[in-house]
């Protein structure tokens, strides 16, 4: 028996710890029964108590990841993490500009849980010159919204605003992942290209085994957006699948542990 399945394309940093970055991508595509291709644009020596070094690579090879992988696959969807520093950033918004690869999900990776910083402060301008105005959807944290926006976001009609002004920058669909607002609430807030506002709301897990999250997350949409799921659709399945593997740990590790990504099988979670 033969068959097609989407092609995906993850664009990250990967994390020797296995909980984040490029391993939580294919990890995550796999269960979507999508076929994960990656560009790899650093290397982390990571674990779950930290990130310990971060390597990113010369742009000559991220290049020609991309024309290895734009001259074999038919890409459906594809999404950017962990991209470093300026230099890295300019280079996969020159690439995505070349090659057709389908609607893309910019998760704008700035800080490991850990506290490590996976994004120069100087990339900043260039991400939200180069790599924003590409964006069919944007992913970012409470905390990278405000950097986006360079204000503090404190109240939800901050947040509703900050999402217009993101949008203004140039990402169609902005989804501010609310996680960060307090420590209870669980709310996302989307605002889509047509203007509808709306949010995703789900119960807070208390647990401290989220390393991965954001990377989850954006490439759960992916998956489901190459297999022709609609945006909102999308956007919901991600949050239930987000709960329902957080509330299903796996013991791995000493710190931050890695989310279950076996974690929604045999539930009604329909990926
Ligand atoms: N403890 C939790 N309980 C329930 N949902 C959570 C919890 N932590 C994160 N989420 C959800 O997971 C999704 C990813 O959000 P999060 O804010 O963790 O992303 P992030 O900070 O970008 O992650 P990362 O740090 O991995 O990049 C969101 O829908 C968020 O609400
Ligand atoms: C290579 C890479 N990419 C992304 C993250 C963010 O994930 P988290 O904030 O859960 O540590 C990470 N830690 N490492």
């Amino acid at each position: 028996m033969t068959k097609n399945v989407p092609e995906v394309l993850t664009i990250a940093g990967t994390d020797s710890g296995g909980g984040a970055g490029m391993m939580a991508d294919i990890k995550t595509m796999q269960m979507c029964h999508v076929f994960a291709t990656g560009v790899v644009t650093g290397v982390t020596a990571q674990n779950t108590l930290g990130v310990q070094a971060a390597l990113p690579l010369p742009t000559a090879i991220i290049d020609q990841q991309f024309q290895s992988v734009a001259n074999d696959f038919t890409i459906q969807a594809v999404k950017t993490g962990a991209l470093f520093d300026q230099e890295r950033v300019a280079c996969v918004a020159e690439n995505l500009r070349k090659y057709h690869f389908g609607p893309l999900v910019v998760d704008p990776v700035m800080v490991a849980k850990g506290g490590a910083k996976l994004l120069t402060d100087a990339a900043i301008t260039t991400l939200v010159q180069e790599l924003l105005p590409l964006a069919d959807v944007i992913t970012p944290n409470l905390p990278e919204a405000q950097v986006i926006v360079n204000r503090q976001l404190t109240t939800e009609a901050d947040i509703w605003r900050a999402c217009t002004d993101i949008q203004a920058m140039g990402a169609k669909n902005v989804v501010i992942k609310g996680g960060h607002l307090t420590h209870q609430v669980n709310h996302d807030f989307v605002l889509l290209a047509n203007g509808r506002q709306l949010t995703l709301t789900g119960d807070w897990v208390n647990t401290r085994r989220t390393h991965g999250t954001g990377d989850t997350f954006s490439s759960l949409v992916v998956s489901q957006l190459a297999k022709g799921q609609e945006l909102v659709d999308t956007l919901q399945t991600a949050k239930t699948f987000l709960n329902t593997i957080l509330q299903d740990e796996i013991i791995v590790g000493h710190g931050h542990g890695p989310l279950n990504h076996w974690g929604a099988e045999h539930t009604n979670v329909q990926i």
